[in-house]
């Protein structure tokens, strides 16, 4: 963030953005679209999201494919994060973050995501990992809202205990800079109204999605997150990626511009 800025390009193959870039929706395609969005990136920003679905949906061809697009990236100096959005008992996430943050698992990203339904607590393995975890706490869709706003007995919203639980291990974490472990908050309304205490966010990494494609602008970052802001990593694919193979390069410079206003 301090090279490059905040903002995380995502590789998200859209079977209609492939159609765009005048690439096959298959395997094949995924893999041009996904390296030249790696070579794009490189340089101009610090990190990158491949979103797994669009890879794990063309079955092996597309996990070799993923492979080879986490290396290509993390050779090009980007931090990698896998958004796979894990979660189950603990005994069977200790495999998800072996899958992911493993030392030499194929798949080795920086950070995964992962959804914290079963607890944070069951999400132990993938927080003990060697790497960064991005927990979902106030997601960008309209549809989970309902659920992340109900109260527990103390008045906290689903959204505000799970990132009081995160500021509780981070505030025990070493060092003074942002902890590795994450949340998500999607940046389609403002911070306040998910009743989360921004004061549990004092060293908490934010994943931020919502931009471009869901309706939040750029510019609007400091309003969304006010206290919350320089920690935020606003993350952007169908806004980048829908510039086409020619454009994509300058989307993100574009993106990245808007961000330093
Ligand atoms: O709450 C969430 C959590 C994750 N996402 C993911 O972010 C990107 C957003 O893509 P855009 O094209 O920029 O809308 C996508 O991979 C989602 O799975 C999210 O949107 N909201």
């Amino acid at each position: 963030m301090d090279a490059h800025g905040p903002l995380c390009v995502g590789i998200d193959p859209h079977a209609a953005l492939l159609g765009l870039w005048g690439l096959g929706d298959d395997a094949a395609g995924a893999r041009e679209l996904a390296l030249r969005v790696v070579e794009a990136a490189a340089g101009r920003v610090g990190i990158v999201k491949p979103q797994v679905a669009f890879f794990e949906r063309f079955g092996a061809s597309g996990y070799a494919v993923l492979e080879e697009v986490i290396g290509a990236a993390r050779a090009a100096g980007l931090l990698v994060i896998a958004d796979a959005k894990r979660g189950d008992v603990g005994s069977t996430m200790e495999a998800y973050a072996a899958a992911w943050l493993g030392e030499g698992s194929p798949l080795r990203a920086d950070a995964m995501t992962a959804v914290a339904f079963q607890g944070l607590g069951s999400l132990e393995a993938a927080i003990a990992a060697d790497g960064g975890l991005f927990v979902l706490a106030a997601t960008s869709n309209p549809e989970g809202r309902a659920l992340q706003a109900s109260r527990d007995e103390t008045g906290r919203t689903v959204s505000a205990q799970l990132v009081h639980e995160v500021a509780q291990r981070n505030t025990g974490a070493p060092g003074t800079a942002l902890a590795d472990l994450g949340v998500v908050i999607g940046a389609t309304r403002p911070l306040a109204e998910t009743g989360i205490d921004p004061r549990d966010l004092a060293r908490t990494p934010i994943l931020a999605p919502g931009f471009g494609a869901q309706g939040a602008r750029l510019d609007e970052l400091d309003a969304l997150f006010g206290a919350a802001a320089p920690a935020v990593i606003p993350t952007v694919s169908r806004s980048v990626l829908g510039a086409g193979a020619d454009g994509v390069r300058a989307a993100i410079a574009a993106h990245g511009a808007e961000l330093r206003r």
